[in-house]
């Protein structure tokens, strides 16, 4: 099946055509900058590079010129589209699954905005305006959360007052479900066994960061909460921090609701504590003997390495352990670094197999109880894949 994978951020639309057959893909691209003067388009066909700037004022006029490519192009003559996927970042308890969508769909999804107000606004401008363009097309949405469903409750509760769970949802959700499910099925097939049996613990780290405790297949835990700010430091979010902080904020310092808001996701993290969000950039100022990008990168580390004893704690037995995102995949000193003086749980890093230059799948010293594994995460094949899954049982 030919899918159009769909990730509508606040102010730009990521995409590609997955032929959920062979995996090919026969575009991707970014609409970015959305809303401002200089927007662009950049795209991919084969080995066919191109960037265009646009006027794009909004996600409507942004799928627009996205069909407009794809017609253009060719990609969708042959075959015709079979359906399209859309992230949607927050499922809420209602969504376990991926969803057709319809008004129904549409307006649940809404509902999750007070849960997700950076991320569901704008996935739900993409479902809108595809619908008005592509409305002929099937369209399915896959959700971030869904994979973390299994979570058992003492697992998802805050020690609050049970009433905000009931009646308002306030609970661990989790988020990079479909990075953490497709790096999962990827270790098993590694390891050679059922996914069934594999105990792991992912580590997906890109801008946003979070771990997975996954028993047999099954997420039990994970490091985001009701929101993608909870847990592991990243970029610009601070992670797990004393909740009391933002009441010395106001009440100290008189920093309302939304400065408070904007300081925990966009100023802090990686970013506030040496000036840069950016893995590689952090490095680069590490080397040049700056002591916050180097204190940056030790916290960074140590944060992570905390999560691993914990999920190894929650497991009791640890097949694998999986980094994945784009500084999981690319940071060698970082993998080393979390794995440094982990061998009393049974995992190592080989620093040869580790650094070598070629990306590198298993990292640990043959013999250690814990495989140590790099895999690159590929969520909008899993949107694909799960799309069509999703599409064929209503065929059915
Ligand atoms: N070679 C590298 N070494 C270290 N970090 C890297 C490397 N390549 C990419 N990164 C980091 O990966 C992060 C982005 O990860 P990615 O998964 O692409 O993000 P997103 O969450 O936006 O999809 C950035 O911090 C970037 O610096
Ligand atoms: C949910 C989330 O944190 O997503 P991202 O990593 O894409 O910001
Ligand atoms: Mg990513």
């Amino acid at each position: 099946m030919k899918i159009l994978v769909l990730n509508a951020g606040s102010s730009s639309v990521k995409y590609s055509v997955v032929e959920t057959d062979d995996h090919s893909v026969s575009i991707s691209g970014l609409l970015e900058r959305i809303g401002s003067a200089d927007a662009r388009h950049a795209y991919r066909i084969g080995a066919d590079n191109r960037q265009i700037d646009a006027a794009i004022a909004d996600h409507g006029q942004a799928l627009g010129l996205l069909f407009e490519t794809l017609t253009a192009s060719g990609v969708v003559n042959g075959q015709p589209l079979a359906g399209i996927g859309h992230r949607v970042v927050h499922g809420g308890e209602k969504f376990r699954e991926p969803a057709l969508i319809d008004a129904e769909v549409t307006r649940q999804i809404a509902e999750t905005i007070p849960l997700a107000p950076l991320h569901n606004p704008a996935n739900l401008s993409g479902i809108e305006a595809a619908l008005r363009q592509m409305g002929e097309i099937p369209q399915v949405a896959v959700f971030d959360t869904a994979f973390h469903h299994t979570l058992p409750d003492y697992a998802f509760r805050y020690a609050l007052p049970g009433q905000l769970y009931s009646e308002h949802g306030v609970r661990r959700y989790g988020f990079h479900g479909t990075s953490h499910a497709y790096v999962a099925k990827q270790a098993a097939k590694l390891l050679g066994k059922p996914l069934a049996d594999t105990h792991l613990i992912t580590l997906h780290l890109g801008n946003g960061a979070s771990v997975a405790a996954i028993a047999g297949g099954v997420s039990v835990d994970t490091s985001m909460g009701m929101t993608p700010l909870e847990g592991l430091m990243m970029g610009s979010r601070c992670g797990d921090i004393d909740p009391a902080i933002a009441f010395y904020l106001a009440r100290t310092l008189g920093m309302d609701l939304n400065a408070i808001d904007q300081l925990y996701n966009k100023a802090s993290g990686c970013l506030g504590v040496c000036g840069e969000n950016d893995m590689r950039a952090i490095h680069a100022k590490a080397e040049q003997g700056d002591d916050s990008a180097k204190l940056a990168l030790a916290m960074y580390a140590y944060r992570i390495k905390k999560y691993i004893g914990a999920y190894f704690a929650v497991l009791g037995r640890v097949d694998a352990l999986v980094f994945t995102g784009g500084i999981g995949e690319n940071d060698a000193w970082l993998r080393q670094s979390c794995c440094a003086d982990l061998t009393g749980l049974g995992i190592a890093v080989d620093p040869k197999l580790n650094a070598a230059p070629v990306k590198p799948t298993a990292i640990h010293p043959a013999g250690t109880p814990v495989a140590v594994l790099v895999i690159a995460t590929n969520e909008e094949l899993e949107i694909a894949l799960q799309t069509a899954d999703c599409l064929a049982k209503r065929a059915t």
